[in-house]
Parts: structure tokens; C-alpha cells; sequence
């Protein structure tokens, strides 16, 4: 890839941290200095940066909580204001300026507020300055939360129109198993597809720092690949890694993107991990994939998680495999209940209906 490029770097709370009770700001700076040298080239950078919680920890003196969420969002609350100022701080010394934009999933679902949140993203982008983009913890709720900064970043992704979405943590990539607990554990360099085997292997989070591990990261891997944006997960300390990156130079674990961009109106279905997922039988994924169709509840042979009429649900293979996203016309309990039946059987079942399909072509992108 040639010319400027956009990338998102995100930078888990194990990278501006590392590892300790603190914000690592001499590191950071390291980081910002790599930014700001790809700014000068003519690239447009992006930040996801977590941290919010353990910068409130600090600033109050790691005060004993309730282990709550309503301690998290006051910590993120007290944290947030600290963290934006460490990174305005710390890009001035390159002369740059930042500015804060707090997200939520429902910024990603719902239509407008999606295109408001790209218009502002773009509009700092073409003046220059650094978005700096983190969850709004202090007052998301769980229903509308993203709820880990990977899934964010991928939507960040999306929002920028982004080349590259570069994962920042503690590990040099993805492993065959979580290193920590396995010495043997080798890298992985290459992935071309997320199947359930590698989502096998992807643990969570063990350092009681970071939100979701690799499990997470997989997940924003998915969602932006599909995007067509190229993704890596990789160490934050190694050096010059943000010049490397830009430049194709083999670092970490790269996803590699989808070949074929989506469609910018199709985008937002892809702001959020799906809710949930469908397997289907091999008829349905003929249907979807060689003659564009909907998806009836006919061809559902499992229904998986808890989700809501109108959210996203991955919809799958019988061997597991991600064959499209898209939105979901019942809630999951009403698709358990009419999987397998004909769609003129779904009002006798339900006691009512919303329409023969269970998702439509039109809410769908396949893969
Ligand atoms: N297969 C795997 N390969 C690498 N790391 C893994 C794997 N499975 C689980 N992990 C864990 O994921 C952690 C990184 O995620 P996380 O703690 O959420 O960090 P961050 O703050 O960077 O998001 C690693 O420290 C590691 O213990
Ligand atoms: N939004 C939270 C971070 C959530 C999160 O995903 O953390 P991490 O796994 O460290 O990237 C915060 O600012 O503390």
C-alpha cells in the first residue's frame, strides 16, 4: 500500500500500563513520538486508548471500591479526564493536537448517530487532529455499551474509513494457546479466516487489567476484516512498530482484510460484536451464498445468546464458520421457537409476526 494511509492504533490498558497500577507516561510518550512521525509523513492516525479506569485508580489513590460497575464508571468518570490530558500533553510536545470523542454502541446502531460520529471523526481527521476515542464508561449501561475498547476499535475502524486497525497489548500476537499459561505456545503470523477452532484458542483476560483478551480482539479482527481493513495484534513495546506497520512489514498476527469493501450504507451493521448467532443447514447457506437470498427461519438449526429484535447476529455454518452478519427481525427466544418451521407457520406459533424472513437480504452482508 502506497501514498496515505489511515491507520487506528488501539492501545489496551496492559500497553499504557505496562503492567504496573500506573499509566506508563514515558512509554506513552514512545508511542506518540511513532504517531506523530507518521502524522509528518502524511498519514492519518487514530487512537482507541483504554486506561480511563486505571487512571481514576491512580488519581484517587486506589481506593477500596465494591468490585461494581457503578465503581468502574465512577473511576472511568475521574480517570477519563486524567487519560485526555496525558495524551493532549503528550502529542503537544510533537506540536499536535487531539480531540476526545466518547463512544457508545448506540452511536454505531443507530443510523444518524452513526453518521454524526463519522462526520466529526473525519472533520478531525482533515484538520489534523488526533481523534482520541474511548468508551463513554461513565454513563454507557450495559445495553448499550460496546463493552471492551477491541470491539470499539473496530468500529473506530470503520467510522475512519481506515486502512489498517493495529492492536496494541502485552503479547507480540495472537498464540496457539494464551502464553501465560502455556511456555509452548507458538505465534500465529497469518490468518485468512476466524473459524471456531481459532476462537477456540483466543482466552480472555488473566492480568485483572484488561477487559476481554484475545477473545475480544478476535471479535474486532472479524468485524473489520469484513470491513476490509487489514488488522493486526501486536506487542506495544516493540520498537518502531507503527512506521513498520504502515509499511507492510511483518508484525504480530495479521488478519487479512476481505477483499471486497462494503458498502458505506451497509457499514453500521458491523459497529457492534454480534448479539448473537444462528447456525443454519447447508440449503440456507446455498440460498445465501449463491442465490442472494434472505434468510427464513426454515434454514435455522440453532439459535445462540440472548438478543433483541433489530440487533446483529453473526450467522453461521453448520461447521461454525461465519458466513454473514446481519439484523435480526425476531428476538432470540421468537427465532428458538420458529427454527426449522415454515414462515406461514410463524404467526400460529408466535401469536404474531414480523414477516416471513428472520433476516433480510437487505439488513445482511455476507462474507
Ligand atoms: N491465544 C492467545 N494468545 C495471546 N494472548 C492470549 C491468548 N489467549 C488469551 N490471551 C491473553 O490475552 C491477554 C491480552 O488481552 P488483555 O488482557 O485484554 O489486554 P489489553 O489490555 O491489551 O486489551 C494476554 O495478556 C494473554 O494472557
Ligand atoms: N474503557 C475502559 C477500557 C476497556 C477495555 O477494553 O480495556 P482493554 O482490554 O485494556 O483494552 C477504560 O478506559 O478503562
Amino acid at each position: 500500500m502506497s501514498g496515505s494511509q489511515t491507520l487506528v492504533v488501539k492501545l489496551g490498558t496492559s500497553v499504557l500500563t505496562g503492567g504496573s497500577r500506573r499509566l506508563d507516561r514515558a512509554h506513552i510518550l514512545e508511542l506518540v513520538r511513532q504517531c506523530s512521525q507518521a502524522i509528518n509523513a502524511g498519514h492519518r492516525i487514530v487512537i482507541v486508548t483504554s486506561g480511563a479506569i486505571a487512571a481514576g485508580r491512580e488519581h484517587l489513590g486506589y481506593p477500596e471500591l465494591p468490585p461494581t460497575i457503578a465503581s468502574k464508571q465512577l473511576l472511568a468518570a475521574v480517570g477519563q479526564s486524567q487519560l485526555i490530558r496525558v495524551w493532549e500533553q503528550l502529542f503537544g510536545i510533537y506540536g499536535l493536537h487531539v480531540g476526545q470523542m466518547l463512544l457508545t454502541r448506540a452511536d454505531m446502531e443507530d443510523r444518524e448517530r452513526f453518521l454524526n460520529a463519522h462526520d466529526m471523526l473525519h472533520a478531525l481527521l482533515d484538520n489534523r487532529i488526533i481523534p482520541v476515542i474511548n468508551e463513554n464508561d461513565a454513563v454507557a449501561t450495559a445495553e448499550i455499551k460496546v463493552g471492551d475498547n477491541d470491539n470499539l476499535s473496530a468500529l473506530a475502524a470503520i467510522l475512519s474509513g481506515a486502512d489498517k486497525l493495529l492492536l496494541l497489548t502485552d503479547q507480540r500476537g495472537l498464540f496457539s494457546a494464551d502464553p501465560r499459561s502455556n511456555p509452548q505456545a507458538e505465534l500465529i503470523t497469518d490468518v485468512h479466516v476466524i473459524d471456531d477452532e481459532l476462537r477456540m484458542i483466543a482466552g480472555g483476560s488473566v492480568s485483572g487489567l484488561g477487559t476481554g483478551g484475545m477473545a475480544t480482539k478476535l471479535q474486532a479482527a472479524d468485524v473489520a476484516c469484513r470491513a476490509g481493513i487489514d488488522v493486526i495484534i501486536a506487542s506495544g513495546n516493540e520498537p518502531e512498530l507503527i512506521n513498520e506497520v504502515l509499511n507492510g512489514k511483518p508484525a504480530g498476527t495479521l488478519f487479512h482484510a476481505q477483499k471486497n469493501r462494503l458498502e458505506n450504507r451497509k457499514h453500521w451493521i458491523f459497529g457492534a460484536p454480534p448479539a448473537g448467532a444462528v447456525t443454519i443447514d447447508d440449503g440456507a447457506q446455498a440460498a445465501l451464498l449463491e442465490r442472494g437470498s434472505s434468510l427464513l427461519p426454515k434454514g435455522i438449526t440453532h439459535v445462540q445468546g440472548d438478543f433483541s429484535r433489530g440487533e446483529v447476529i453473526s450467522i453461521r455454518s453448520q461447521q461454525g464458520r461465519d458466513l454473514a452478519h446481519g439484523v435480526s427481525r425476531y428476538n432470540s427466544d421468537a427465532l428458538r421457537m420458529i427454527a426449522g418451521h415454515h414462515s406461514q407457520q410463524i404467526s400460529e406459533i408466535l401469536g404474531y409476526e414480523y414477516g416471513s424472513v428472520a433476516v433480510h437480504r437487505d439488513d445482511m452482508i455476507v462474507s
